[in-house]
């Protein structure tokens, strides 16, 4: 059976009197690519960033790999081997995509492998063209990629983005498409995502998350087709 490499127990968080996220037990698998939807407000983010350790839960527990990780902070759970992309980036505009990636390589591989996997990451990512360019010069949606490639080259056996096709063109998100699905070869991944056409395109189990709980939990077609969901979510009614 397939290792659970994120699991949350009654996860619960509230701001003020409002219940952000609400008892939503989530379990992932390895290897398994699962994207979270829902409508504004819905409590994607909370949840997202609860997990994330960008925000401790009022109530409940998250696991990774079996160990509890309830209130550590985002870089003790990049320690254990988890790419973490935020809307918030974590990247050095003054320096070139290959010192970007260079520096996240060297993180965590020795100088001659993070040499190999900076050159190889780069070529993956199709970036050699841009490689000498700072950041700072880059267009959005080559931004995203090189971000990704940050997180990608850690090795990560779990990766988890929020919105990582926000604001791009459908080539760039064809391309990201075709990074996440390279990605699942090794890692699990968990995607935040508003772009209906993206989560079309690469989704196969879909978590909808209605006023903090889990609405539903399914394949994506079946998940599309759903009246509940095309009701909270679509604004349709069935
Ligand atoms: N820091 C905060 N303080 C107070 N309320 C908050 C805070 N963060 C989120 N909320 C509230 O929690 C609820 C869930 O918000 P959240 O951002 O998690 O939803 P979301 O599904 O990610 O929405 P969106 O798609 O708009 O990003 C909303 O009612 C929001 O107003």
């Amino acid at each position: 059976m397939a290792e659970t490499v994120l699991e949350t127990h009654g996860l619960t968080m509230r701001f003020g009197g409002v219940t952000a996220s609400d008892n939503v037990d989530f379990k992932l698998k390895s290897r398994e690519l699962r994207c979270l939807i829902g409508p504004n407000g819905a409590g994607k983010s909370t949840f997202f960033k609860c997990v994330t350790g960008l925000l401790t839960p009022t109530e409940g527990h998250v696991f990774m790999r079996g160990q509890e990780v309830t209130g550590w902070q985002p870089h003790q759970i990049a320690a254990l081997g988890v790419g973490i992309k935020t809307q918030t980036p974590n990247v050095l505009d003054a320096l070139s995509v290959h010192e970007n990636i260079w520096l996240a390589a060297r993180r965590f591989h020795p100088v001659a492998e993070a040499r190999a996997r900076t050159d190889e990451m780069i070529a993956r990512l199709a970036l050699g063209n841009i490689a000498r360019t700072p950041l700072g010069e880059l267009a959005h949606g080559e931004r995203q990629r090189v971000e990704l490639g940050l997180v990608a080259v850690a090795d990560p056996w779990l990766v988890l983005l929020d919105e990582p096709a926000a604001g791009m063109s459908a080539q760039d998100v064809e391309r990201m498409t075709a990074i996440i699905h390279d990605l699942t070869r090794t890692a699990a991944v968990v995607i935040v995502e508003h772009d209906m056409q993206f989560i079309r395109a690469i989704a196969d189990r879909v978590t909808v998350f209605h006023q903090g709980a889990v609405l539903m939990e399914d394949h994506v077609d079946r998940v599309m087709s759903d009246a509940r969901v095309r009701a909270v979510y679509l604004g349709k009614k069935s």
